[in-house]
């Protein structure tokens, strides 16, 4: 790890950019939050009406001879310039802008926003990658299923979980969200429609193709081809988690428990939480009917009144003892987004106040990618310089030394802990120990005194997040095997940037 050079900021800038941070939560009340209820609602009456209409299935055929159109023309002027999807940078959940957009034909993409199919029999639903999470499950749990890995935030994208990555607390038992997947339907850079999935024996050449071709597009950020509709599977669900918490008070006992959890089969959900180095809590949750026997109360957390989940489970931890308790589900899948993990209180720090909870609370959060459209360069100059956003996976027997690491270079809690299984298989995030390995998501977000620049940390990080690696050093990190083979036979290579040139520092503003 190296030291970030602090920049050169007179008194004034300084003066400017605290008073924009400290009074950002009045533009954000004023015009962020009406408007992202506007842009929910928008969004919510539309897709009712497509759902009931039927019409998505249909309109999914045009949409796609769209896409083919503009990649054969593409090929037809000549491929002066590479690819990339039209989808604006900003609403991106990351923190940062793509700037390799501007210089590359923009391919649309951003028509791809409907749920396809359920086929309630071979237990999967086809869906566009526009699709974001909040989508699917007010779509699939009504229907009494639910996707096996739902990513926290309400709007991630399908696109974004499978061409970059995805994880929640079920991860012990699915897995990323690649996992899931069935099948990926991409138009490739010839403008071909191709379907890649996995055989369980090959016997053709195409299959044997479309096989490898599956495994490689995870993380691939689009430089293979352009994902037009995704298959995933879907598992039964029931109304509840029961949701046990297990204060921890050293971080031997958190990586125990952790384990003890993460290992257990009957556990469905299993997250961690670092308040300080020492005390957390581990959180295991498990699908239910609600509380019939009398093991706990219903806590509806989502409720527009009640407290930002987060701090609910500290003040948990500060009694120190086991609390069970009932989550209605959706409640439960989307308990980050309300507090955004722990970002709101930087942008409206009286957020989890009683009185702005119920009488605003009903309007939050603002939206991702409205907060991002309008955050000004002198803001976005200071998080550069005071915000940690990390997310390293690392093999879970290697937590402690992960915590102390962090601990040492920026002390930011809480500490989001998601334990996920990852298989051996192909493709850019590979272990080869021909085994499944439990492995942890350390997620660390927030404003800290002590930036530094994370370089050299072991494990896989997520591409999303601040990245300052160099070239050798991320494909020291990912697996290029698969990824350089199929980078060469399907002509990408003329076609789309390498992965590294849209996620290195210098592709993002
Ligand atoms: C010069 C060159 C030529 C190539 N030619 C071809 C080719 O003709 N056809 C082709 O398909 N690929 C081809 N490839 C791609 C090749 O499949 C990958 O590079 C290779 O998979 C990586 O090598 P590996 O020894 O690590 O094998 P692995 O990646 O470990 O495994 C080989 C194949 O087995 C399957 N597999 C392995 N583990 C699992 C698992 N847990 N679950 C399901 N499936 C699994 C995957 O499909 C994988 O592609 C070529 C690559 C190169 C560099
Ligand atoms: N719980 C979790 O796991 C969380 C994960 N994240 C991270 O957030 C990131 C951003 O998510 P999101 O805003 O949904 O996605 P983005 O729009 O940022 O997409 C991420 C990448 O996937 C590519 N991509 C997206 N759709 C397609 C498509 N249809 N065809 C080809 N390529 C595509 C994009 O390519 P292009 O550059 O061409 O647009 C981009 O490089 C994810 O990658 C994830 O890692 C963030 C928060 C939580
Ligand atoms: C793997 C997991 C669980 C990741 C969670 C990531 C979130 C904490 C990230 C994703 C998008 C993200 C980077 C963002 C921000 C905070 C951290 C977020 C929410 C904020 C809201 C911080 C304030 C900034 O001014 C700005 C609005 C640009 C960003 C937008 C994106």
């Amino acid at each position: 790890m190296s030291a970030k050079e602090p920049s050169a900021l007179n008194a004034f800038e300084r003066q400017v950019e605290w008073i924009m941070f400290r009074f950002r939560w009045i533009f954000v009340i004023l015009f962020l939050l009406p408007a992202s209820l506007i842009f929910d609602s928008y969004h919510f009456v539309r897709n009712y009406f497509i759902y009931k209409l039927q019409s998505a299935p249909r309109a999914h055929g045009r949409k796609v001879a769209r896409i083919k159109r503009q990649v054969r023309e593409w090929n037809e002027s000549g491929k002066k310039t590479k690819m990339c999807t039209a989808r604006s940078g900003w609403s991106t959940m990351s923190f940062r802008f793509p700037l390799y957009k501007k210089n590359m034909t923009q391919i649309n993409t951003d028509q791809l926003v409907d749920i396809l199919e359920i086929d309630e029999k071979a237990l999967t639903v086809r869906v566009e990658p526009m699709v974001t999470m909040g989508q699917i499950t007010r779509f699939l749990l009504p229907l009494g299923y639910t996707l096996p890995i739902v990513p926290e935030l309400d709007d991630l994208t399908v696109g974004g979980m499978i061409n970059g990555c995805g994880v929640e607390a079920s991860g012990r038992k699915y897995g990323m969200f690649q996992h899931i997947c069935v099948a990926y339907e991409l138009v490739m850079a010839d403008g071909s429609l191709v379907t890649a999935k996995k055989f369980k024996n090959p016997s053709t050449q195409e299959e044997t193709d479309m096989h490898t071709l599956f495994f490689g597009i995870p993380w691939s950020h689009g430089t293979l081809g352009f994902l037009v509709s995704a298959t995933l599977r879907i598992i039964p669900c029931r109304p509840f988690v029961k949701l046990t918490y297990y204060p921890t008070k050293t971080l031997e006992e958190m990586e125990a428990t952790l384990r003890e959890e993460a290992e257990n089969r009957e556990n469905e959900f299993v997250e961690g939480l670092l308040f300080s180095k020492d005390r957390g809590v581990v959180m295991r949750g498990r699908f239910s009917d609600g509380p019939i026997d009398n093991t706990g109360k219903i806590n509806s957390i989502g409720r527009w009144y009640k407290k930002w989940f987060y701090t609910h489970v500290e003040d948990l931890t500060k009694t120190g003892k086991v609390h069970t308790e009932f989550i209605p589900l959706r409640e439960y899948y989307h308990r980050h987004s309300k507090s955004i993990f722990w970002e709101l209180k930087e942008i409206v720090p009286f957020g989890n106040n009683v009185v702005f909870r119920w009488l605003l609370g009903w309007m939050c959060p603002p939206k991702i990618s409205l907060l991002k459209l309008t955050t000004p360069p002198t803001l976005r100059k200071l998080y550069d310089r005071k915000h940690v956003l990390q997310d390293m996976l690392v093999p879970l027997d290697r937590l402690n030394e992960t915590i102390n690491v962090f601990h040492k270079e920026v002390e930011v809690y809480p500490i989001w802990l998601c334990p996920f299984n990852q298989p051996s298989c192909p493709g850019m995030v590979r272990q080869r120990s021909g085994k499944s390995i439990m492995y942890v998501d350390v997620g660390v977000y927030g404003i800290t005194e002590k930036k530094k620049i994370m370089t050299h940390t072991k494990g896989f990080q997520m591409m999303y997040a601040d990245t300052y690696m160099t070239r050798s050093e991320f494909w020291e990190m990912f697996d290029s095997s698969i990824y350089d083979w199929l980078r060469t036979k399907y002509q990408c290579t003329q076609a789309f940037p390498d992965v590294y040139d849209k996620v290195c520092k210098a592709a993002r503003y």
